[in-house]
């Protein structure tokens, strides 16, 4: 069983890196921590980036996760091996890159690109936020599969997520640790990157954002709403590169590991999805199929 600590961050490809990072800092409000001629790393919280960008084609490159060190590593790499997947460990250049000791790359049965690290860099000092959006912290990332079932199938037995809610065969909300869900799963036709996730510190932060990004013609793709599966009240809005962010405050914290009984929500109920019965639909942004390639 693979141990999954926590999510580590996002790498997508950036056609107009210029425009990414600025949206990133000036609208997202997330910190830029370094920018080279080609690259730049941002951050949301004391992780050294939640968010990478590198100048290329436009799509998600990977998405990565920690888990706790070199032996946790090698039992990933063995664990995935022996269960049919092909597994790349990341070079020397790759772990500087990414600001980890270590890290192996692998692809769900669709083609996600998932990145296991460890030793994620810290920067203990004071973030310095692009603006006062109240964020918190890099809450979750969400992933699309053209079936749920079987990704929860892949998740749960060779990994120690655990499912809190069901949305249909639509979505599979999986948590790793108290909070509701970490990674989720949403149906789609091919592997992506369904949305990041930005917790931030009040209700008032939600609705000030959204009037914010209203205000700049951001293209808000749904909310402000609350989804009944982990209560939060959201606002997911689109970004350059086809990157969906979304802001929300209120993650429930599932404490009694014991007590908790997985929820199933029919997607067709006008409810399902958001309790106060707003429309919406998110954009995914597609993977880049990379071969494992390093980058
Ligand atoms: O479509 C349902 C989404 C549910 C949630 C939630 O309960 O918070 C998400 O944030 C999500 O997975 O995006
Ligand atoms: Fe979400």
């Amino acid at each position: 069983m693979i141990h999954l600590q926590d999510i580590a961050y996002v790498r997508s490809g950036a056609a107009d890196l210029a425009t990414a990072v600025g949206f990133a800092v000036d609208v997202v409000g997330l910190e830029l921590v370094e920018r080279t001629g080609d690259r730049a790393w941002l951050r949301a919280d004391e992780r050294h980036h939640c968010l990478a960008f590198v100048e290329g084609r436009s799509g998600v490159l990977s998405t990565g996760f920690t888990v706790s060190d070199e032996n946790a590593l090698a039992d990933a790499e063995r664990t995935l091996e022996a269960a049919g997947v092909k597994v790349v460990r990341g070079s020397a250049a790759g772990a500087r890159e990414r600001h980890v000791r270590d890290y192996l790359a692998f692809e769900d049965p669709f083609g996600n690109v998932v990145e296991l690290v460890t030793d994620q860099v810290r920067l203990p000092r004071p973030l310095a936020f692009g603006r006062p959006a109240g964020i918190t912290e890099f809450g979750h990332l969400c992933l699309d599969a053209p079936d749920v079932r079987a990704a929860y199938r892949f998740w749960s037995s060779l990994f120690n997520t655990r499912v809190s809610d069901w949305i249909g065969d639509r979505a599979c909300l999986l948590r790793i640790d108290p909070v509701h869900h970490k990674l989720a799963v949403f149906k789609g036709d091919r592997p992506g990157l369904c949305h990041m996730n930005f917790q931030v510190a009040s209700l008032d932060d939600v609705m000030r954002n959204w009037r914010f990004l209203e205000e700049r013609g951001v293209e808000i793709e749904f909310g402000p709403g609350r989804h009944p599966q982990s209560t939060a009240v959201f606002l997911y809005f689109k970004g350059p590169e086809g990157l969906t962010y979304e802001y929300s405050y209120g993650v429930r914290r599932i404490t009694d590991e014991q007590a908790w009984r997985p929820r199933y929500f029919d997607p067709d109920e006008p409810d399902a999805i958001d309790m106060w019965r707003g429309k919406g639909s998110i954009s995914s942004q597609p993977q880049l199929s990379t071969g494992l390639v390093e980058r």
